[in-house]
């Protein structure tokens, strides 16, 4: 599947240093999975993480989930053995997190010359550079760190997440400027189904592509919220065929459900109509 039609629409964490999980996590439907070796590791745990993450990698049977394993920074006592450790990896991207700008990039890219890069946005620098960081030619997905940012500004998290619409907006921005992937941060409160599906709601609102997730019960609420619902695909397809009829009379504009219908909006419904192709594909892999 191409990067750009791969579906990212629950994209679950599981931390490194948990076995079971890690086994679990082979037959959750979730579409993408962060293995996670930066703060879901304690630090006494991070060397044996390395060696059992890798492991359970190189045994596969994780389909056609997109995999990307999340490092520790080149600050830390771990990132460099992280680095090591993943070479020639069977993964979909390496995810750097507090990505400051793009020489960060670039710093990983000289390091591991193969393998698509994801970075976290959760820095203050970081969201100022999303556009430079989401240019890298290397950069092939951003993943929004909602807690760190929270902390790095010294922002109160609120339900509608007024404090930090700014830095979403800016970094939902930059990665459609350069047609990366980016995916929202997680929703912390694991067993309040309604609050998670009201902050999903609110990203596909701001144009992510999906949500990041901590535990398994929260992968089908962000399946549903980030698909096409079966109303919009209906109006797509009267879009498209409306659309096809006044250019077979001559005319630019159709008119559906009184609103106009115009080319653009015939790129859209044509999109929508490929996102749930590709959701389906991926479904029945
Ligand atoms: C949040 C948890 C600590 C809860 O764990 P637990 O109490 O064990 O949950 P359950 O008993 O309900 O678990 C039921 C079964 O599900 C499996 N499980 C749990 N979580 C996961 C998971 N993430 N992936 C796969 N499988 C999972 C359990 O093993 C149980 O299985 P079984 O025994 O077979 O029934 C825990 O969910 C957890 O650790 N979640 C991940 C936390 C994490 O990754 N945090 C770091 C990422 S968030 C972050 O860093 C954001 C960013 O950087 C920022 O700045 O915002
Ligand atoms: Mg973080």
């Amino acid at each position: 599947m191409t990067q750009s039609m791969r579906p990212f629409r629950s994209v679950l964490y599981i931390p490194g240093s948990k076995e079971r999980a890690l086994d679990k996590a082979r037959s959750l439907p979730a579409d993408a999975i962060i293995f996670d070796l930066e703060d879901a590791v304690a630090p006494d745990a991070k060397d044996e993480a390395r060696v059992t993450l890798r492991a359970e990698l190189d045994k596969g049977g994780y389909g056609n989930r997109a995999r990307l394993v999340r490092i520790n920074g080149f600050d830390t006592p771990w990132g460099n053995a992280d680095i090591q450790a993943f070479r020639g990896a069977e993964v979909d991207g390496i995810l750097l997190p507090k990505v400051n700008s793009a020489y960060d990039i670039e710093t990983l890219a000289d390091m591991m010359s193969d393998v698509a890069i994801w970075a976290m946005m959760e820095t203050a620098s970081g969201v100022l550079n999303a556009k430079e960081i989401a240019a890298h030619p290397r950069l092939a997905g951003i993943v929004m760190g909602t807690n760190d940012l929270i902390k790095e500004l010294g922002a109160q998290p609120a339900p509608d997440r007024a404090e930090i619409q700014t830095a979403l907006q800016l970094s939902v921005i930059a990665a459609r400027a350069d047609g990366v992937p980016i995916v929202d941060g997680v929703y912390n409160a694991f067993k309040d189904d309604e609050g998670l599906w009201n902050e999903c709601d609110q990203g596909r609102r701001l144009g992510f592509d999906g949500k990041t997730l901590i535990h398994p019960a929260q992968i089908e609420i962000a399946n549903k919220a980030f698909a096409p619902s079966d109303d919009d695909l209906d109006l797509a397809r009267r879009q498209i065929a409306a659309f096809e009829e006044a250019e077979a009379a001559g005319q630019g504009v159709a008119v559906v459900d009184g609103k106009i219908v115009e080319n653009l909006h015939i790129v859209t419904a044509k999109a929508l109509i490929g996102k749930a192709e590709a959701i389906a594909a991926l479904e029945g892999s």
